[in-house]
């Protein structure tokens, strides 16, 4: 078994006790009623490189990364130190994520907040809805074409942005016949583990002018932001360089003022 493949099946069985604890119906009428998105794609199409900040507790590549004991206050931080979109992993067994977490961090932000985990079922799309999300990651080789295809429209409908994760060509070509228009290319195989950055150089100029494009995985300091956007990068998103600096809020600053940076190269619109 894959690793992705290792991590859906355990997100399945958390998927399956939540389904049987709050029925289908009754959570799509809580996410009917909950807060109105906010448009995460415009936030990701400034005329700066954008971050988006993740919080990260751990991951199968790297084990511990950091505690995290106030997932709210390291969002605070985040917002304070300008990240356009905020992300948050809700996956618990490998990452020590949760929806609990999501909630902590929507209570106290504004910006556009990402649920990033492996979405699979319809049901976690209106879940992320339902806790106030507006921006939903979908990765391309965990989902058949009919279920990303699905899925797209289910997170569109619902008025909030996919963020469709793509690690090769054909992967890109699938996430564009799906229709998304907000592609991340990460840099992070997902077989091996192994991050190439030299991944989203490949697949970026390939992708239309108008599809949105972020480089996900292996920023650790502004130079790899500046590479990224010197590809054709609209955002980064980062988690391990913030969260394993020492200072989140000074890491992030750092990437934030590279981005808008004049010798930083802009989104070619
Ligand atoms: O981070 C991992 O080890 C990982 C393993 C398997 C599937 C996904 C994984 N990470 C998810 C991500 O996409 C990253 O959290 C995100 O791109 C940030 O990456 P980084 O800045 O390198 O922490």
């Amino acid at each position: 078994m894959s690793v992705l493949e290792d991590i859906v099946a355990g997100v399945r069985a958390d998927l399956a006790e939540r389904e049987k604890a709050l029925p289908f119906d009754e959570l799509k009428r809580l996410a009917a009623k909950a807060v109105p998105p906010r448009d995460a794609a415009s936030a990701l199409r400034e005329s700066s490189i954008g971050v988006i900040a993740e919080v990260k507790r751990r991951s199968p590549s790297k084990g511990e990364l950091a505690t995290i004991a106030d997932p709210a206050a390291l969002a605070k931080d985040y917002e304070e130190a300008g990240a356009r979109v905020i992300s948050v992993l809700t996956e618990q067994r490998r990452f020590g994520g949760s929806l609990a977490d999501f909630d902590a961090v929507r209570a106290v932000v504004d910006v556009p907040l990402l649920r990033k985990d492996f979405i699979v079922s319809p049901y976690q799309v209106h879940e992320a809805r339902a806790h106030g999300a507006d921006m939903v990651l979908l990765i391309v080789a965990a989902l058949e074409q009919n279920a990303l295809v699905a899925l797209l429209d289910r997170v569109e409908s619902l008025g909030m942005t996919a963020l469709v994760e793509v690690h090769n060509t054909e992967e890109a070509d699938r996430a564009l016949e799906a229709g998304a228009q907000v592609i991340g290319i990460n840099a992070r195989n997902l077989h091996t583990l192994e991050v190439d950055r030299d991944v989203f150089g490949r697949i970026a100029p390939g992708l239309p002018f108008d599809v949105t494009k972020v480089a996900e995985s292996g920023v650790r300091g502004p130079g790899d932001l500046m590479a990224y956007a010197g590809h054709g990068a609209d955002a980064v998103l980062v988690g391990e360089g913030l969260v394993a600096s020492g200072d989140p809020k000074g890491a992030l600053i750092k990437l934030v003022t590279a981005g808008s940076h004049p010798a930083c190269p802009r989104p070619s619109r």
